[in-house]
């Protein structure tokens, strides 16, 4: 950094007194630099004219050589004097003293002819070796040991004093080079000075080095005396720093004005030197002069201690001042270098703030950047997707141009057949306006026509709607009245179906035996020999079998189906309008009981297959309006184990691959009576919704069932089979809850092992089917002889059907017999299980009543009949039972229930009957029994 402008001191700083004191006088007197010089002036040139005049007359008279040997004594001498003589030469000035050498230098024309010319080339040398002479000479000074003020006042004073007398030198000629200055260049030049000038120069170098000491001498005291000054000054200004600076700063002021006295012109360099030396003079003149001499000369002396002390003072103040000056500078600095400092902050938060946002902004474009890219990954996939799409659009376009082209061509045409018919519709229409005139008004006329025409009808309407109005409230009073009667009738009419149901089940149970038809399958092929015939009368229902023609044997069966005459229809539908009235009976809580018994291939199964799915879709559709539950189970009896025909076979362990039939090592369910000694089954009991569900199930049981070929019957049952439907229906009519059991049997078909030639399993499964048939067979004729015994558990068909046969149930047994005398042994012993069967007394059959709707129990009889439960009737008798499972555990739990509530009062139906509740009573049977 620069160091700051300091303002200029008013005087050059470390400036001897002298030099001041000569400066003073110089300005004091520079009036008469401008005029001509004065002897006294001249003085010191004088000294310098002399030894030039010594130096030229010895070069003359000797030579070169002898020039300058004598120059050096010269020197050497002058040298001499001044040591022994310096205050006479320096201090003291007497005017009177030797003649003016101006006057006699030009009173000699010749000599200044001569000497011009010398002059010229002396001062062609002097001048090109002014300035190294001057370094040398304030080399020279530095080298002492003297203060740097002193040593720069003696510099200047001695430059000045050089120069001073260099004018003394040249003086006498200086108004004669003036303007000849450069003539005098151009005509001087290096040829002028020849060999003689380093001689020449080194004359006046020894020449000025002795004037030096001589000046160094002059003024030793003097410079005693402003080192005293100086050491003042110079003790302050150690204590500065700043001034310390100042002091270099005006070196350095001084060494460019010297280096600016280098560089003047020659013009300049001799006024300047003309101007020292009046400095000089003026200065030596103050300097030795009295008050009184400088009072005579117009100047006013001021003593030099004062004048030093004065100016000292003066320049200290001035120091002072421009000290404060430059305080106050610096202090404006300091405030100003401050508030740019804050402003530099300001700028820099600024900045940071700029940064931080333009970061910010950064980030925000890198992330809009990341996403652009994005975005532009997505939408040149989209342009991707657009360019196809284009290019089919073109495509399409394509063709819908090819199209549209067609279709304008086509639409021309079209347009032409339009205009054609245009054409030709106006021409019709022309042609036709007449009449459509005539046509318009015969519209307006029957419009007019119609509008009376529609008053009227109005008219007639409104009087009509009036009649219609007293019809329908006539109609309605009618209505109402038949409803009435409706209603009253539908209470007549459920008295009397309840009545009539009532005497339908007094029937059955009056009947009092198992209900035994027969049905006789017709033989498909071959040859008939016929033996079965039916008995015609009134009945029609005894079977005639005439086995060799000596008689036939007579079996009476409540009904008889058959395609033979005298017999009842054999159509499938024909049996179930007789059985259903006694299955459908299941759903007033009765146990019902529907077996097929017959040899192999006498149409069993064909039969009960046919009497389940007719009697399971009655079943649900008949039970609308009631509140039922429907659960079905579904099990076989193979070779007396009993099996449940509804498990899935993959639960078997993987012991059966498929549905498999007769596999022997399917596990038999447990039969096995309770307390109670009712026969339970573990069997599984699936709840169903619809007859299609039965028939799904049957199906496929009836897959797995154990079926094979036999010589009699390619399809031929191996086992019995029973479906067991249990009812739970809450009759809301009635205010009770039954639970009515339904068992469809199919048993296996007796047959000889004579005829079927059947051996190993099938053989097997021949005498265990004939064994339980005998079992049953045997049961039935305890039943019938009402034997006290009854062997039940002679056979598992038996143990599962004791139920049915020993208690309340109804028992119907379709007796199936094939017709041809070659079946005719076989039909006999199937008649005579039959009749045998008939004369079966059963107990009453009872309602199984398992408790009140909203959990009351009893009620009495009753009997919604629909359709499909009319006709029909059985005698029951015996003892009850023959309940399943579920019912009598929910009979115990109604027990339970009653036995920790007591009942409340009974419904209004059974209120009105008078009759108590009647819960089926498996007790009573047996105490009847
Ligand atoms: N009433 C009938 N009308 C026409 N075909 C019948 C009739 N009854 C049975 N069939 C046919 O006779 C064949 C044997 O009938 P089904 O299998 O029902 O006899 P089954 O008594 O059950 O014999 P099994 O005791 O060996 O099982 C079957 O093909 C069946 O279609």
């Amino acid at each position: 950094m620069p160091p700051p402008p300091f303002p200029p001191s008013p005087k050059p700083l470390g400036l001897p007194s002298s030099y001041l004191s000569s400066s003073l006088n110089h300005q004091h007197n520079s009036n008469r630099t401008t005029r001509g010089l004065s002897a006294e002036d001249l003085e010191g040139g004088d000294v310098m004219l002399r030894l030039y005049e010594s130096i030229r007359s010895e070069e003359r008279r000797s030579g070169r050589e002898a020039t300058k040997t004598s120059t050096r004594k010269l020197i050497n001498n002058e040298k001499n004097k001044n040591k022994n003589k310096p205050k006479q030469v320096n201090h003291t000035h007497n005017p009177s003293k030797g003649a003016n050498p101006i006057s006699s230098f030009t009173s000699s024309s010749k000599n200044q002819t001569s000497l011009l010319t010398d002059l010229k080339s002396s001062n062609i040398r002097l001048r090109a070796q002014l300035s190294s002479l001057l370094n040398l000479s304030a080399l020279f000074l530095k080298s002492s040991d003297k203060p740097l003020e002193v040593v720069k006042g003696d510099a200047i004073a001695f430059s000045s004093l050089l120069d001073d007398n260099v004018i003394k030198l040249l003086g006498p000629s200086a108004s004669n080079i003036g303007g000849d200055n450069n003539a005098l260049r151009g005509s001087a030049g290096t040829d002028l000075i020849g060999g003689d000038d380093n001689a020449c120069v080194s004359e006046v170098i020894n020449f000025f080095k002795g004037m030096g000491l001589v000046f160094e001498k002059e003024f030793g005291e003097r410079i005693e005396e402003c080192e005293e000054e100086g050491q003042k000054w110079r003790e302050q200004f150690e204590k500065s720093e700043r001034e310390r600076v100042m002091l270099i700063y005006d070196f350095k002021k001084l060494e460019e004005e010297l280096d600016q006295v280098r560089n003047r012109t020659n013009e300049e360099i001799l006024e300047s030197v003309y101007d020292g030396k009046l400095a000089l003079v003026g200065g030596e003149d103050y300097a030795v002069k009295d008050d009184a001499a400088l009072i005579a000369m117009g100047i006013q002396p001021i003593p030099t201690n004062a004048l030093a002390t004065n100016v000292g003072r003066t320049h200290v103040h001035h120091e002072m001042d421009a000290l404060r000056q430059q305080k106050i500078f610096l202090q404006k600095e300091v405030e100003e270098m401050r508030a740019a400092l804050r402003r530099k902050e300001a700028e820099v938060n600024a900045r940071e703030c700029d940064m931080s946002n333009i970061v910010d902004s950064l980030e925000e474009a890198q992330r809009k950047l990341l996403q652009s890219e994005k975005d532009k990954v997505v939408l040149k996939r989209k342009l991707i997707l657009a360019n196809e799409e284009k290019q089919k659009l073109k495509k399409k376009e394509y063709s819908y141009e090819k199209s549209g082209i067609e279709a304008m061509e086509l639409g021309d045409i079209a347009v032409r057949k339009a205009e054609d018919i245009l054409e030709k519709a106006y021409k019709v229409k022309v042609a036709k306006r007449r009449p459509l005139v005539r046509a318009k008004r015969l519209a307006e006329e029957s419009r007019r026509g119609v509008g009376e025409l529609g008053r009227h009808v109005k008219l007639e309407i409104n009087r009509c709607l009036h009649d219609v109005c007293d019809l329908v409230r006539e109609g309605l009073f009618a209505l109402g009245e038949e409803v009435q009667g409706a209603a009253e009738m539908r209470v007549k009419y459920r008295l009397e179906a309840q009545e009539r149901r009532k005497i339908f089940n007094k029937m059955l149970t009056m009947q009092g035996r198992m209900r035994v038809m027969a049905r006789i399958r017709p033989k498909q092929g071959g040859e008939l020999n016929q033996c079965i015939s039916i008995a015609p009368g009134g009945k029609g229902d005894t079977i005639m079998l005439d086995l060799d023609h000596n008689g036939a044997h007579k079996f009476r069966f409540d009904k008889v189906f058959s395609h033979l005459p005298n017999a009842h229809s054999d159509t499938e539908h024909g049996i179930a309008e007789q059985v259903l009235p006694l299955a459908l009976s299941a759903m007033d809580g009765y146990n019902v009981c529907v077996f097929a018994y017959g040899q192999t291939g006498s149409g069993k199964t064909h039969t009960m297959k046919a009497l389940t799915s007719i009697i399971c879709r009655k079943l649900f559709s008949s039970r609308e309006g009631f509140k039922s539950k429907v659960s079905v189970s579904y099990t076989e009896i193979y070779n007396n184990e009993v099996r449940d025909l509804l498990r899935n076979p993959k639960d078997d362990h993987g012991s059966r691959s498929e549905w498999g039939r007769g596999d022997n090592n399917i596990p038999s369910l447990d039969v096995r009576n309770n307390l109670d000694g009712e026969v339970e089954v573990n069997s599984i009991r699936v709840q169903i919704t619809c007859a299609e569900e039965v028939e799904d199930l049957v199906r496929r049981g009836t897959e797995i069932r154990s079926t094979f070929s036999t010589d009699l019957n390619k399809h031929s049952s191996r086992s019995h089979a029973l479906l067991t439907i249990t009812c739970e229906v809450e009759n809301e009519w009635a205010g009770l809850k039954y639970c009515g059991k339904l068992n469809l049997v199919d048993l296996a078909g007796s047959e000889r092992l004579s005829r079927s030639n059947t051996e190993g399993d099938r053989l097997k499964e021949t005498q265990f089917i004939n064994t339980s048939l005998a079992a049953l067979g045997n049961v039935m004729s305890a039943l019938a002889k009402e034997q006290a015994y009854i062997p039940y558990r002679d056979s598992k068909l038996t143990m599962l059907l004791s139920d049915c046969l020993s208690g309340n149930s109804k028992v119907l047994m379709m007796t199936c017999v094939k017709e041809g005398a070659e079946e005719a042994s076989e039909t006999l012993c199937t008649l005579q299980f039959g009749a045998r069967a008939k004369r079966v007394k059963l107990g009453e059959a009872k309602k199984n009543v398992v408790g009140k709707v909203g959990g009351e129990e009893g009620g009495e009889d009753w009997g919604v009949g629909g359709g499909s439960r009319e006709g029909g009737g059985m005698r029951s008798g015996g003892r009850g039972g023959g309940s399943s499972n579920s019912t009598r555990s929910a009979i115990r739990a109604d027990k339970k229930k009653k036995a920790n509530n007591p009942p409340p009062p009974p419904t209004v139906l059974a209120a009105t009957s008078g009759k108590p509740p009647s819960i089926r009573g498996k007790s009573k049977s047996k105490e009847k029994k």
